[in-house]
Order: structure tokens, then C-alpha cells, then sequence
């Protein structure tokens, strides 16, 4: 895709010619898939769920989505009957499911962002397998992407990304990020013209400050340029090993 073409277009055209050039190279959607996306409630998963409802009709694949929420004692998104009314205007029917996952820790345990997005994995796993969806899809974007990169490179000496399509080999189901060739800039002006941002529930728990720590470390190294961004995205993906294929080795967070 030119860039000249992406400074021209409107922010909502990006996200689509994005999410489907992503879609289209890396083989994330086939024919007949049923596809759950995991909807927190915020801008990145509430934009994927509108991009992919809208490019169903241009993609020429047929393909299911359903939107699954998982509200926590934590928090029980007090915005949800807006993202339910949203995603039935795009189609989407949408499913909320309450899970203790402050309740679910034991004595003397912390709650902390890792707990939380394993025991979300492991309901939306559940939820998948038990009503016959093949895919789930996440709201990860570009910019998580060359975060988690960095931090599995500093914290755990590992050449780890987020790969846009994860096989379960457990599991008949994959994960995919159909947003993973999107900047959080551009999902952020999508949602504002859509009018998604004053509808959009954050953690209360807010990110954690190594993630803070490393996202200020790179916007710093890469001088907030999309153009650098989009070439490390490159560099992530090229020769025999690209990391952001299929990697059984993934143990990150939902
Ligand atoms: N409560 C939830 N219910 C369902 N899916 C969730 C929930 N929380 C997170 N997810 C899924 O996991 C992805 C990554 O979660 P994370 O907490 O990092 O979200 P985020 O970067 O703030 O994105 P978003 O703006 O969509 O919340 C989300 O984009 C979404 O697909």
C-alpha cells in the first residue's frame, strides 16, 4: 500500500485497507470461518469489531462474528449496553459473560495484568470450543506489537513478538490481530470519527508500568514516526524467521 495513499485517506478508509491487507497476506480469515472477537470495551477491540464487520461485504470470504465480553468484579464496564447496541448496528451479536477474577485468586495473591489475562484466555478458549467458533480475534495493534518485541527482549532475553495467527495445537482454534499492521494513532482517529472513543471503558488498573516504561522508550528511539515504526514491523517479519507467523511458542497475555 503507498504511503501516499494512506496520508490522503480518511481515518476510517486506513483502518480498512490496513485490517485487510493484513488479513489478505497473512491468511487470517479463510472461507466459513466463525469468528469470536474478544470486545474489552475500549477503542482497539470495538474498531476491530467495526472493521471487520465492514469489510465482510468487500473481502469476498464469508465468514461469521460474534462479540464476547467479559466483564470482571473489577470491572463491570459500566459502558457495555452502548458496545452491545454498536455491535448489533454492524451485525454482531454480542455476548457478556461475568468472571471472579479477583475471586478466583488465592490467599494472599496480588491481582496482576498476567492473572487476569489468563483467566480471560481461558474463558474465551471455553466459550470458543463450546459454541463452535474455529477463531478468536484480539484487538492488538502495531504498536503492542513492537512493545511486547522489546520487552521479551529485554525482560526475557527472548526474539518474541505477538504473532498475527496463533494455532492451537491443543485447541481446534486460532488466535489472530487482524489490527496488527494499525497504529494506536490511526485506531484512535477511526474511533473518533466513528464516535467510539466516548463510549470506550479502560482498565481501572491502567497499564503497567513497565509497558509504560518501554512505550516512552520507543517513542523516543523511533521519534514517534510511523514510517520507522512501520519498517521495524517490517524488520520483525522478514527471512525464515518471522515472528510474527505462527509461533507455538507464545505464552503471552490475551
Ligand atoms: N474484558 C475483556 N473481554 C473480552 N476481551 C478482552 C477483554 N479485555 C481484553 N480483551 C481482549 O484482549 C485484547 C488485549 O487486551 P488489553 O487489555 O491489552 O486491551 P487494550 O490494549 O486496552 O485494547 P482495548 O482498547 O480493546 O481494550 C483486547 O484488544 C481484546 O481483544
Amino acid at each position: 500500500m503507498s504511503h501516499r495513499f494512506l496520508r490522503r485517506a480518511g481515518a476510517q478508509e486506513i483502518v480498512q485497507k490496513l485490517t485487510a491487507k493484513a488479513i489478505l497476506e497473512r491468511k487470517l480469515i479463510e472461507e466459513g470461518d466463525r469468528i469470536l472477537i474478544a470486545v474489552s470495551g475500549g477503542k482497539d477491540s470495538t474498531v476491530l469489531a467495526w472493521a471487520l464487520s465492514s469489510l465482510r461485504p468487500l473481502l469476498k470470504i464469508n465468514y461469521d462474528l460474534a462479540g464476547f465480553h467479559i466483564s470482571s468484579d473489577f470491572c463491570a464496564c459500566c459502558k457495555k449496553s452502548i458496545l452491545s447496541q454498536r455491535l448489533e448496528e454492524w451485525g454482531v451479536p454480542f455476548t457478556d459473560l461475568s468472571v471472579p477474577i479477583i475471586g478466583r485468586l488465592k490467599p494472599g495473591r496480588k491481582m496482576n495484568c498476567y492473572w487476569c489475562s489468563t483467566q480471560r484466555r481461558t474463558e474465551l478458549l471455553r466459550y470458543a470450543m463450546e459454541h463452535g467458533f474455529n477463531k478468536i480475534a484480539l484487538g492488538h495493534h502495531l504498536d503492542d506489537i513492537i512493545e511486547t518485541f522489546f520487552m521479551n527482549m529485554a525482560d526475557k532475553g527472548t526474539l518474541l513478538a505477538m504473532p498475527m495467527l496463533l494455532r492451537y495445537r491443543k485447541y481446534p482454534v486460532s488466535l489472530i490481530r487482524p489490527l496488527g499492521y494499525v497504529e494506536e494513532q490511526q485506531i484512535i482517529a477511526c474511533a473518533e470519527e466513528k464516535e467510539i472513543l466516548k463510549a470506550a471503558c479502560t482498565c481501572p488498573f491502567g497499564i503497567n508500568s513497565k509497558r509504560r516504561d518501554i512505550r516512552k522508550r520507543i517513542a523516543d528511539f523511533t521519534n514517534n514516526s510511523s514510517a520507522v515504526k512501520r519498517r521495524i514491523i517490517m524488520a520483525l517479519s522478514q527471512g525464515s524467521n518471522d515472528l510474527l507467523a505462527e509461533s507455538a511458542g507464545e505464552k503471552g497475555k490475551i
